[in-house]
């Protein structure tokens, strides 16, 4: 059935998730902060800055104006970066029609609380929404997406019902979605999967091979699990496309943008230098730092992001970050947490 449904945040992610749902159909308002940005998406239908060579569809329509975005929406996606997320949200507030249902596609926490954003969600917005929100998470390069290329993807709510309706409202012949009722495990897998791939990077860079980049993988996946599990998720979600799924593809695609930075690190390049290039989000920076205190709130052994936590913020050497994770105590491969899967 056709919905009236905003995006808020007009850059890749925002911009490929409101072109998929413009095909399925449905009336798409997508908004961003830029003046320019929205002139060009309604004028020239095209993102070039963040989705260059693509021609987006006509029917998708683009606004600076919350109160416009936000009218008469009954699906409202959040689609901009975690450090600006709580800030949308508050402004967003008093514009989102009561009977609307929530979703966001954030792959980060907040750098101040450490929270998910489904929390910050529930902090922001009136009681009523609190049954009605949603993540949308999973293996899913925004360069692919608007290409048409298949894609799948996994849409988490504790509402069974809200996850169907949000799935009937995404899925289509090139975006598969699947439903899930593990929220925080959902979240978690998102936010983490960029530390691991800001280490493929580094690893990649430092010509350390593919069985390397197999171990990062591997024990990466552990590593998520160990801390999502520890924070409440179901430890059969890290099996799943927000789990390994999206540890694989963010590890490996010339697409993601953790993975380009960790490889310019490797290269010489300051963590300054690097966020400066890249001109897009990388959230596995800051989420970097968050994991680092959350791995010792809930007493989890986090080894990569530790040694990559270093190496970002206390100019380790990845050389002697990699010798230092080969160097660690023996240990067996299957602990408590992971044998429960
Ligand atoms: N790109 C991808 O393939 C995927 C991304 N994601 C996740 O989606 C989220 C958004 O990332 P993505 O779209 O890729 O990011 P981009 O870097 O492509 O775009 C960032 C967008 O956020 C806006 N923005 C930045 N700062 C603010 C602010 N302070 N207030 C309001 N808007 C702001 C930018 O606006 P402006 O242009 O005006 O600066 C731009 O529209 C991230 O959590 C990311 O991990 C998840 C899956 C896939
Ligand atoms: O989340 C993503 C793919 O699933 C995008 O990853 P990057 O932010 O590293 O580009």
């Amino acid at each position: 059935m056709r919905k009236q449904i905003v995006v808020l945040g007009a850059g890749s992610w925002g911009t490929a998730l409101a072109t998929v749902l413009t095909d399925n159909g449905h009336q798409v308002t997508l908004w961003g902060r830029r003046e320019d940005l929205i002139s060009e998406i309604n004028e020239k239908h095209t993102n070039e800055k963040y989705l260059p060579g693509i021609k987006l569809p006509e029917q998708l329509t683009a606004t600076t104006s919350l109160s416009e975005a936000l009218a008469n929406k009954e699906i409202v996606l959040f689609v901009v970066p975690s450090h600006s997320f709580r800030s949308i949200v508050k402004q967003a507030s008093a514009w989102i029609e009561p009977g609307a249902l929530i979703i966001h596609a954030v792959k980060g926490f907040e750098k101040r609380t450490a929270k998910r954003m489904s929390e910050v969600l529930i902090e922001e917005l009136p009681e009523h929404f609190q049954t009605k929100i949603a993540v949308l998470s999973g293996p899913s390069h925004a360069e692919e997406v608007v290409r048409k290329l298949p894609t799948t993807v996994v849409v988490a709510s504790e509402n069974q019902e809200v996850a169907e309706d949000l799935q009937g409202a995404f899925i289509n012949d090139y975006f598969r979605v699947y439903t899930n009722s593990d929220m925080v495990g959902v979240e978690v897998g998102g936010a983490l999967k960029n530390i691991i791939a800001l280490a493929a990077g580094l690893s990649d860079g430092l010509n350390c091979g593919d069985n390397a980049k197999a171990a990062l993988v591997t024990r990466g996946l552990a590593e998520v699990a160990r801390l999502g599990t520890a924070m409440g998720a179901k430890p059969i979600t890290y099996v799943g496309l927000a789990g390994v799924g999206d540890l694989v593809v963010t590890c490996t695609s010339k697409h993601s943008r953790n993975w380009r930075a960790g490889y310019m690190i490797s290269q010489g390049k300051t963590l300054s230098e690097v966020l400066e290039t890249m001109g897009m989000v990388v959230e596995g920076v800051e989420t970097t730092r968050t994991v680092y205190q959350l791995a010792m709130r809930y007493q989890v052994e986090m080894p990569i992001s530790e040694q990559l936590h270093a190496v970002l913020f206390a100019d380790k050497s990845p050389a002697k970050a990699v010798e230092d994770l080969m160097r660690r105590g023996r240990t067996s491969e299957w602990e408590e947490i992971i044998r429960s899967w």
